[in-house]
């Protein structure tokens, strides 16, 4: 079980306190003890309603009110390195939520401490209203995950694999196999459905892994960079699909860089630097009048003045 995050603030130190990093700045609300808080710019809205509580009794999955994913103070080092210091968010059932922040800023292990795939050393993670490392089955079912950089079992088939994740969520044979051919038409990978998923592309490889996150029909969908790689007509039909399963009841996390289709697809967005969130609301309330990109540029920083070194500009 995950430490749970005290009202007086985050527990005890670890065994060996980390030597605060010299540009961290001290900070009381750090949640890693003995780690501070890294100087980020005031957060523009307050993070997404991260302060409410959570409506008890947990109850059923289906309790309006009960967001689709709540998650509380997460923290996680990886030896020395803070990735994710204290991140607590909470992301409204039916929502379309992007995740943004620049490369390390640890979205990619927030997203992993929420699904289970990570175990993390503060914090908690509750999808609709199911703790994620206390049931994690029953959490699991609630969730697809389409998650960075894991290994698929890419010697079977497009086909085959999709059909794997669909009975071990415990479809019968019959349902998987109405679901793998629609998924497989939808995505645009009938033609290699019975190819190796070790010989697709790129772009095919986050398609068929976006078919498998699919496949159990899930009330939440956790979308790590699901754009990354995929064509602009295959993206615009993932973005028709994602938009209907959302007006259908389901939700949809979703990380990516493109600030773009974050402003035009989602309706709620957490910026994340250094391991912090940085303003979370509604797309609107986050970039205040400004466009989404100069919003996070100003957030997050890091921008070079510079046109670079003479030797790449002197032809
Ligand atoms: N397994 C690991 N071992 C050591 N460090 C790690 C590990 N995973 C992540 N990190 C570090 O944690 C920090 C956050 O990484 P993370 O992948 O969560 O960032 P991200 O926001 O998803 O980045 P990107 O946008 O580049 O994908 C980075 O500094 C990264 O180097």
């Amino acid at each position: 079980m995950t430490d749970p995050i005290p009202p007086q603030g985050i527990p005890q130190p670890s065994p060996q306190p980390t030597a605060a990093p010299a540009q961290f700045a001290a900070g009381a609300d750090s949640a890693i003890p003995g780690a501070e808080a890294a100087p980020v710019q005031p957060t523009a809205v307050p993070a997404a309603d991260a302060a409410q509580a959570i409506p008890a009794p947990f109850g059923g999955h289906s309790a309006p009110g009960v967001p689709a994913m709540e998650i509380r103070g997460l923290a996680k080092r990886f030896g020395e390195k803070i990735a994710v210091n204290g991140i607590s968010l909470s992301i409204p059932q039916g929502s379309f939520y992007g995740l943004v922040g620049p490369n390390g800023a640890g979205k990619t292990t927030t997203l992993s401490m929420a699904t289970g795939l990570l175990r993390p050393e503060f914090g908690t993670a509750l999808i609709y209203g199911v703790d994620m490392w206390e049931n994690p089955v029953e959490a699991k079912r609630l969730v697809g995950n389409l998650a960075d950089g894991v290994r698929m079992f890419d010697r079977l088939t497009g086909q085959q694999l999709v059909t794997y994740h669909g009975l071990l969520s415990g479809l019968d044979a019959e349902t998987v196999a109405t679901r793998t051919t629609d998924l497989l038409g939808l995505l645009d990978l009938q033609q290699a459905a019975n190819t190796l998923v070790v010989d697709y592309s790129a772009g095919m490889t986050k398609k068929i892994a976006l078919a498998c996150a699919m496949i159990h029909a899930p009330r939440l969908l956790v979308l790590d960079e699901p754009f990354e790689s995929v064509d602009p007509v295959s993206a615009a039909n993932i973005r028709d699909i994602l938009h209907g399963y959302v007006a259908g009841g389901g939700t949809v996390i979703v990380s990516s860089h493109s600030m773009d289709l974050v402003e035009r697809m989602c309706d709620h967005v957490a910026v994340i630097a250094a391991g912090r969130v940085v303003a979370a609301g509604t797309v609107d309330e986050v970039r205040a009048g400004s466009t989404l990109e100069d919003r996070f540029v100003q957030l997050v920083g890091g921008r070079h003045q510079q046109e670079g070194p003479e030797w790449l500009r002197s032809f």
